[in-house]
């Protein structure tokens, strides 16, 4: 089963990704997805993806990358996210092989059933409220928007794990959990945060119901 809490990497230099993705691991996360959006060239991003997989393996977090499935398969990452822009997800798993996690962005239904149907393993489905941490965000989804997708995968008996994304507080994740979401995905919220330990323990007693040990 995919874990439910997933954090989207920030930081404008590799300095600055590295700090805080050593930061999630060192906390508590299990799962990063790097997002390194202002790298100035592919050696950047190369280089990143060699550490961002060192510190994963030691952690034994899962590693995913954004947008970059070449680089996924370089650097043997656990899988991909891609969004509605970037290489269709037969392409990508033609590239990364079955045992590779694909997740694809959606706003609406329609996005989401297009994914499921080719194959993806999770759906990133936002945004949840406005967030300043991505530009040219498609139209905010709020708790109805949740209720409404979920509502009708579940008619469809579609169990494919959704991930709400975007502008997700710790208040928000009990409604947004009751909707049938499988997990979250935050980026600020722990990047920002100054007590990480507590908050993650906090989100994931909201995710799985339990206190973990
Ligand atoms: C889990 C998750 N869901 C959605 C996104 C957004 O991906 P995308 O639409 O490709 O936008 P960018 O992240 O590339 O700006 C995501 N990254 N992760
Ligand atoms: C990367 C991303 N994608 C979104 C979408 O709606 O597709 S929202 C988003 C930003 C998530 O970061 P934060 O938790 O800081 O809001
Ligand atoms: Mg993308």
């Amino acid at each position: 089963m995919l874990n439910r809490l997933q954090y989207i990497s920030q930081g404008a230099t590799i300095e600055d990704q590295l700090f805080n993705i050593h930061q999630a691991l060192d906390h508590g996360c299990d799962w990063v997805q790097m997002r390194f959006k202002t790298a100035e060239s592919t050696t950047e991003l190369l280089k990143l993806a060699e550490a961002t997989k060192m510190l994963c393996d030691e952690y034994l977090a899962t590693f995913i990358i954004n947008d970059a499935v070449l680089l996924a398969h370089e650097v043997d990452a656990d899988g991909v996210h891609l969004g509605l822009t970037d290489m269709g997800i037969p392409e990508a798993r033609s590239i990364l092989g079955t045992s590779k996690i694909i997740g694809g962005t959606a706003n609406t239904l329609e996005d989401i059933l297009l994914h499921v149907s080719n194959g993806c393993d999770y759906v990133g489905l936002g945004p949840f409220r406005y967030t300043k941490t991505k530009d040219k965000l498609s139209p905010i989804l709020g708790i109805e928007g949740y209720k409404n997708s979920m509502e009708q995968l579940k008619l469809q008996q579609i169990k494919t794990p959704i991930y709400a994304i975007g502008g997700i507080q710790l208040e928000d994740v009990s409604e947004i959990i009751a909707t049938g979401i499988h997990g979250i995905a935050v980026s600020g919220l722990i990047t920002e945060s100054i007590s990480k330990t507590k908050l993650i323990t906090q989100l994931n007693e909201k995710l799985y119901g339990y206190v973990l040990v």
